[in-house]
């Protein structure tokens, strides 16, 4: 077993994946994440991003390969570990926005925190604080189903970020979203993401997200095809719009 870079938050090595049904999804991944990077994954429907994203948080076992987080092989845990793994160092959204609908906002966002233990009124401060930054206070009080799409994904984000996880896994985190609302998520997301220094892993189908990233690898067929490195822009908000290349 190699052991990975030192300064690789995240590092897997020849992914293989394969469904249930035994359709293929990764075939021999490999790709490395440094702390406070924000990657982002993209490639057309059925290319392995969820899979890839589903392999590296944990969630599923690889078929055959290596992953490991923080130098520590993630890959040989059981599935115990890596719930625990998953809910103390590791955040994930999805496409569509999945709130509990009998709580409220805050409740919603709060909940990841209490999982993890933390008082339930250090909790509801910090849910609220995430949720004024995410231009979301408002509508703490009120249900899953009084908001529409986009505010539900704005609070989804909110989740995610409150307990300040080391990595964040962000599953087409602005599918379901009108274009202006896909940019104000995409942003909203990567800013407070390196304003706390987390890690992030996004995917998406085309360079969208990669004008947010700092770097960008494409997946097709379960294979990476081509890794674009985005050159450095001042803003702080993400980078300059660029193009995947074949
Ligand atoms: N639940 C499933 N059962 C069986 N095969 C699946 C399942 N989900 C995806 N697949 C297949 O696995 C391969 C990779 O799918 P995956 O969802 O990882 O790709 P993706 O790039 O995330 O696609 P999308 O952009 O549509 O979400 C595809 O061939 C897909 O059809």
């Amino acid at each position: 077993m190699v052991a990975p870079p030192d300064n690789d938050v995240l590092w897997a090595r020849a992914l293989h994946y394969s469904y249930d049904d035994g359709s293929p999804a990764l075939s021999g991944v490999s790709l490395g994440v440094q702390e406070s990077e924000i990657l982002a994954v993209v490639g057309p429907r059925g290319s392995g991003k969820t899979a890839l994203l589903r392999c590296l948080s944990g969630l599923v076992p690889a078929r055959s390969g290596e992953v490991w987080f923080n130098s520590v092989p993630v890959h040989t845990m059981g599935a115990q570990a890596r719930d625990r793994l998953r809910r103390d160092r590791f955040a994930w959204i999805d496409p569509a926005p999945s709130l509990v609908p009998e709580l409220n906002v805050w409740e919603n966002t709060a909940l990841p925190l209490m999982l993890r233990g933390t008082g339930r009124r250090r909790a509801k401060q910090a849910a609220l604080e995430w949720l004024e930054r995410l231009d979301i206070g408002d509508a703490a009080r009120k249900r899953p189903h009084q908001l529409v799409q986009a505010e539900r994904q704005r609070v989804s984000i909110a989740r995610a970020l409150a307990p300040a996880p080391q990595v964040l896994f962000a599953d087409e985190p602005t599918a379901p979203l009108r274009r202006a609302d896909r940019t104000q998520a995409l942003r909203t997301l990567t800013a407070a993401a390196r304003s706390h220094g987390i890690t992030v892993v996004m995917t998406g189908h085309d360079t969208e997200c990669s004008a947010f990233a700092d770097r960008t690898i494409a997946l097709l067929d379960g294979r990476r095809v081509n890794t674009v490195h985005l050159p450095p822009v001042p803003e702080t908000e993400g980078r300059a719009a660029c193009s995947l290349s074949a």
